[in-house]
C-alpha cells in the first residue's frame, strides 16, 4: 500500500516532502538534498513556473525563485505514473524538461542527462584503457592505397568516431588543415592510423590534433611502434605492429625512445590484464562469493522491470497488483528464488572458440583476445589458467598453435581482412554417466575440431596441402598424447567475413582423419553433412552438428532445463512451443511430460540435428519448424489454438479457459506426478514430425510456451504474438542476457490502456533508448490485450567464473 500523500502546504520541508516517497522505493535524490541545503520553511515560488532566461540550463534567472526550486526530480511524480497531488506547486521536478541546475552548477544525479554522461565517460575510460593492444599489421609496405612508409613516421589517432572510413578521416585532417601523407581507418573502429612526410610534420600535425574534439568525443594521438616479429620472411608477420600506451608526447620527446620496441612492450604488458581477467573476470573470487554477486547484479536488473512497467503503466489504468507488492520485496517483481550452482566448477565449456592472431609479445598465438577488435584490441594470448577451459580444448589450441609456427599461410589480419588462418573451435561430446568417475578426461568421449579459415585468394593446390598437413598434425598431437586424446572429426570452414562470428551457411568441409584417434574409428570420406558430435541430457542423447548451438555447459544446463519443466506445469494435455529450440534440448526432454511439442527454430542444421534426436531417442510427439520465430509464430498460434475469444469463453468449447483450474495450479496426480501422456488415451491426439499434418488443438488445455532466445531477446513479433494470443497463459523465459529479458518482459507485463488513443507515434530519438525504454515505447502499441505477471525467477549459473548467469522467469496470467 503505498502512504498516504503529504499536504500540499509551504510549510513542509524538502526532507518531509521527499519522505512521501520513502515507501516507494529509496530515492538517492532525498537524501542528496538534504545535505546540501536542508531547507526549512521556505518553499521558494507560489507554485508557479517563471519564464526561463534562455541560457538553455532550466533556470529562470529570478532571484525570488529558491535556489533549489526544481532542483531535484520529484520521486512521487516518477513512480506515480508521472501524478503527483502538488501539481505544479510541486517544488520538484516534473520530469526532466523542468528540471534545473543546482546551485553548484550541477544536475541531479538522477537524472537521465547525468546518467547519459556517466555512461559515455564510463564508456570512454574503458576505450582508453584498452587502446593500445593492436598486435597486428595494420600500417605496411603492400597496402593498395599506397599507405606504406615508415612506421616511425605513423601515429595513431584514438576516439575516432567508429562510422568513418579513411575518405572520412583525410577529409577531416584537410578541413582542419592538418598535412599528412597517408592516412588510413577502418569502419568499425575507433582507431586511425596517419604516416607523415617527416618528422616535423609529425610532430606538429600530433600537436594539433591531441585533444581536439570529434562530436563528445577528445582525440588523442599514440605512438605506433614497429615490432619485428620473428625473422619470418611472410609480409603480414614482418610488418605487425604495436601501439605505446602513452600519447605522443607533444613535445616530441617520445619519438626518439620509440623504436626501442621492447621498452614499449614491457612497460605495457606490466599494465594490461590477464588472459584470464579477460576471460574469466570472477576467477580470483571463491565460487560462493561469485554466485552471490551475480544475484545481486541480477536483482538491480529485475528491479528494472518493476520501475519500467510502472512508468509505463497507462494513466488511469490501476497499477497490476505485482507492481504494488513489489516494494515489500525491495522493488523486485518477483521473488529472486536463488542461484543454482554449476555442478561443474572448472574445465566445463564444452565449446570453446580460440582466435588465431599475435601475442604481445609478436608470437602467432591461437588463444583469447584480451579485449574488443573495435576498440582496438587484437592481441591474442594462450588460454593459460583460465578455468572454464577444458584440459582437452587447451591441448588442442597447443597443437594448432605449433602448427601455425611453421605453415606457409598467413594467419589472419583483423585490420585488413586478409590472411588465411582464423579460428578453431573445439566442441567436445560427453558420454552418458556421471561425470565425477567417468574416466581420464571427466567423460570427454568425442572431439571435434573446426577450422575457420579464408581461402579466397589462396591457391588450391598449397590450400590442400596445407589441410592435409594441418590433419596430420592433429592426429599426431592426439595419438602422441598420453593418453590419447579423442577426436572424432576436423572440419574446415570457409569464411571471409570481417569478424570471426560466421553466417550459418559459411561453406563447410569434413577432413579425413587418416587413422583411428581414441575410440572411434573415422570414416576417410565422412560427408560434413554427417559429422557430428553426441552428448547427454537427462540420459537423452543429443546428436549436434558443427554449427548448432548447444549449451556450453551440459550439467548446469540440465538444471535449467529441469526447472523450466517444473514451472511450466506440465501435462499430458499441455502442448508446449519450445521457441528458439536449437537441436530441441527442451523440448524433446520435456516431451513425456506433455502432449505435443511444437519447436520452432531458424538453424537448418539444429533443426535437422532436432529431428535425428527426436528419431534416435524414440520420441515422437514433436515438431521441429524451420523458420524465425516472427516468421511464424502468429499464424502456428492461429493454426493450433484455433478459437475465438468468445469460443474461448464458452464453458462449451473444449479448450476454453473454463477447463483451466481457477488458480492456474499445476495439473498433477494424486502422488503428485504428472500423468503421462500414454495414461490420458485417446485424449491427447499426438503429433508426429510431419510439418504438415493438421492436427486439432482443441484437446490442449493447457498452453505453454518456453522462450530461450538469442542475447538480443525475442523480435517484438513474436511478443506480440505471444502477449496478444488470449489461451497462452503461462510462458517461461531462459534467457541468457538479462537485459532482454527485462526488456521483452516489460512489453509482456505492462498493462494495456482501456483504449488506444489515436494519434501519431513518437518515434524519434529511438536510437538512443535503452533496451528497457524502446521496451515502454512499444508497450504502448501493444494491441490491447491482458497483461503477463511475473510469478517467480530463478538463476542458473552454466557461467562460473565469468560475469554470465542464465535467468529464468515465469510469466503467467
Ligand atoms: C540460446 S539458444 C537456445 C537453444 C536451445 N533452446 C538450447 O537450449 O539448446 C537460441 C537459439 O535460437 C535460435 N534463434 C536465433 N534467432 C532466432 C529466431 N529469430 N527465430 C528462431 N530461432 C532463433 C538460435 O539459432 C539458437 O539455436
Amino acid at each position: 500500500m503505498l502512504m498516504a500523500e503529504p499536504e500540499l502546504s509551504p510549510s513542509k520541508t524538502l526532507d518531509s516532502i521527499n519522505g512521501h516517497d520513502s515507501t516507494v522505493e529509496p530515492n538517492p535524490t532525498s537524501s542528496q538534498d538534504t545535505q546540501i541545503n536542508p531547507l526549512n520553511n521556505d518553499v521558494g515560488p507560489s507554485g508557479k513556473r517563471k519564464i526561463d532566461d534562455g541560457d538553455g540550463d532550466g533556470n529562470d534567472g529570478d532571484s525570488s525563485v529558491h535556489p533549489l526550486w526544481k532542483t531535484s526530480l520529484c520521486s512521487f511524480f516518477r513512480h506515480q505514473d508521472g501524478s503527483c497531488s502538488h501539481g505544479s506547486a510541486c517544488r520538484y521536478a516534473h520530469g526532466e524538461e523542468e528540471l534545473r541546475r543546482r546551485p553548484d552548477n550541477t544536475w541531479d544525479p538522477t537524472s537521465e542527462r547525468v546518467k547519459k554522461k556517466l555512461k559515455s565517460e564510463e564508456s570512454e575510460k574503458r576505450d582508453v584503457s584498452e587502446e593500445v593492444m593492436m598486435t597486428e599489421a595494420v600500417v605496411d609496405g603492400d597496402d593498395d592505397d599506397g599507405c606504406g612508409s615508415s612506421n616511425e613516421l605513423s601515429k595513431c589517432l584514438v576516439h575516432l568516431p567508429r562510422k568513418w572510413c579513411s575518405e572520412n578521416l583525410r577529409s577531416f585532417l584537410n578541413q582542419e588543415g592538418i598535412p599528412f601523407k597517408f592516412a588510413k581507418k577502418k569502419k568499425g573502429m575507433m582507431l586511425g592510423f596517419i604516416t607523415f612526410e617527416d618528422e616535423e610534420q609529425m610532430k606538429s600535425s600530433s600537436k594539433e590534433l591531441e585533444g581536439k574534439s570529434i562530436g563528445n568525443k577528445r582525440l588523442s594521438v599514440a605512438n605506433v611502434v614497429p615490432r619485428s616479429f620473428g625473422k619470418k620472411s611472410n609480409s603480414n608477420v614482418a610488418s605487425g605492429l604495436k601501439l605505446e600506451k602513452e600519447n605522443a608526447g607533444l613535445d616530441g620527446s617520445s619519438l626518439d625512445g620509440e623504436t626501442n620496441d621492447d621498452s614499449g612492450v614491457d612497460g605495457y604488458v606490466s599494465k594490461t590484464r590477464s588472459v584470464r581477467d579477460a576471460v574469466t573476470p570472477l576467477a580470483h573470487m571463491l565460487y560462493a562469493d561469485q554466485l552471490e554477486q551475480k544475484k545481486n547484479s541480477l536483482m538491480q536488473i529485475l528491479k528494472r522491470l518493476t520501475r519500467n512497467a510502472r512508468k509505463a503503466c497507462p494513466t488511469g489504468v490501476p497499477l497490476p497488483e505485482w507492481i504494488l507488492k513489489s516494494r515489500e520485496i525491495g522493488g523486485l517483481p518477483c521473488k529472486l528464488e536463488g542461484i543454482v550452482a554449476s555442478p561443474i566448477e572448472k574445465g566445463y565449456r564444452n565449446k570453446c572458440e580460440f582466435s588465431v592472431g599475435y601475442s604481445l609479445e609478436g608470437k602467432v598465438t591461437v588463444g583469447f583476445m584480451l579485449g574488443n577488435f573495435r576498440e582496438g584490441v587484437t592481441a591474442v594470448e594462450e588460454a593459460v589458467d583460465c578455468p572454464n577451459v577444458s584440459m582437452i580444448a587447451c591441448k588442442y589450441a597447443a597443437i594448432f598453435q605449433e602448427f601455425l609456427q611453421h605453415s606457409d599461410l598467413p594467419v589472419w589480419n583483423r585490420f585488413k581482412n586478409t590472411g588465411f588462418w582464423r579460428q578453431l573451435t573445439v566442441r567436445e561430446g560427453r558420454s552418458n554417466g556421471n561425470v565425477v568417475d567417468s574416466g581420464t578426461f571427466g567423460g570427454i568421449a568425442e572431439v571435434m575440431l573446426i577450422v575457420q579459415v579464408c581461402t579466397a585468394s589462396f591457391d588450391d593446390a598449397q590450400v590442400a596441402t596445407e589441410f592435409k598437413r594441418l590433419t596430420q598434425a592433429f592426429v599426431d598431437g592426439a595419438t602422441s598424447h598420453c593418453p590419447t586424446l579423442p577426436l572424432s572429426a576436423l572440419v574446415v570452414q570457409d569464411h571471409q567475413g570481417i569478424s570471426n562470428v560466421a553466417p550459418a551457411d559459411a561453406p563447410l568441409r569434413s577432413l579425413p582423419l587418416s587413422q583411428t584417434v581414441g575410440d572411434l574409428e573415422m570414416d576417410e570420406n565422412k560427408n560434413v553433412m554427417d559429422v557430428r558430435i553426441h552428448d547427454y541430457i537427462n540420459n537423452l542423447r543429443f546428436s549436434i552438428s558443427p554449427t548448432a548451438f548447444f549449451q556450453v555447459n551440459t550439467l548446469a544446463a540440465e538444471k535449467l532445463y529441469s526447472l523450466a519443466g517444473d514451472w511450466a506445469c506440465l501435462g499430458p494435455d499441455t502442448l508446449l512451443f519450445d521457441i528458439c529450440c536449437g537441436t530441441g534440448t527442451i523440448g524433446l526432454t520435456l516431451a513425456h511430460r506433455v502432449g505435443m511439442v511444437i519447436g520452432i527454430e531458424m538453424n537448418a542444421s539444429a533443426v535437422s540435428d532436432a529431428h535425428r534426436n527426436a528419431e534416435i531417442n524414440g520420441i515422437k510427439n514433436v515438431r521441429f519448424i524451420c523458420s524465425k520465430a516472427e516468421d511464424v509464430m502468429g499464424s502456428l498460434l492461429k493454426e493450433y489454438l484455433n478459437v475465438t475469444r468468445e469460443e474461448f469463453d464458452d464453458p462449451n468449447v473444449s479448450g476454453s479457459s473454463n477447463d483451466i483450474p481457477e488458480d492456474n495450479a499445476c495439473p498433477e496426480t494424486e502422488n503428485g506426478e504428472m500423468p503421462s501422456s500414454a495414461e490420458v488415451g485417446n485424449k491427447v491426439q499426438m503429433g508426429s514430425t510431419s510439418e504438415n499434418e493438421n492436427t486439432s488443438m482443441q484437446h490442449f488445455k493447457n498452453v505453454v510456451a518456453i522462450v530461450d532466445p538469442p542475447r538480443a531477446g525475442l523480435h517484438p513479433s513474436v511478443i506480440k504474438a505471444l502477449r496478444t494470443h488470449p489461451r497462452l497463459r503461462r510462458l517461461v523465459y531462459i534467457s541468457c542476457n538479462p537485459e532482454s529479458l527485462v526488456a521483452n518482459a516489460i512489453e509482456l507485463c505492462t498493462p494495456s490502456p482501456i483504449k488506444h488513443e489515436k494519434g501519431n507515434k513518437d518515434n524519434r530519438g529511438w536510437r538512443n533508448m535503452s533496451s528497457a525504454g524502446l521496451a515502454r515505447h512499444r508497450a504502448k502499441s501493444m494491441p490491447i490485450s491482458e497483461a503477463f505477471q511475473p510469478i517467480k525467477a530463478m538463476a542458473v549459473d552454466l557461467f562460473p567464473h565469468t560475469p554470465h548467469c542464465e535467468l529464468i522467469m515465469l510469466l503467467e496470467r
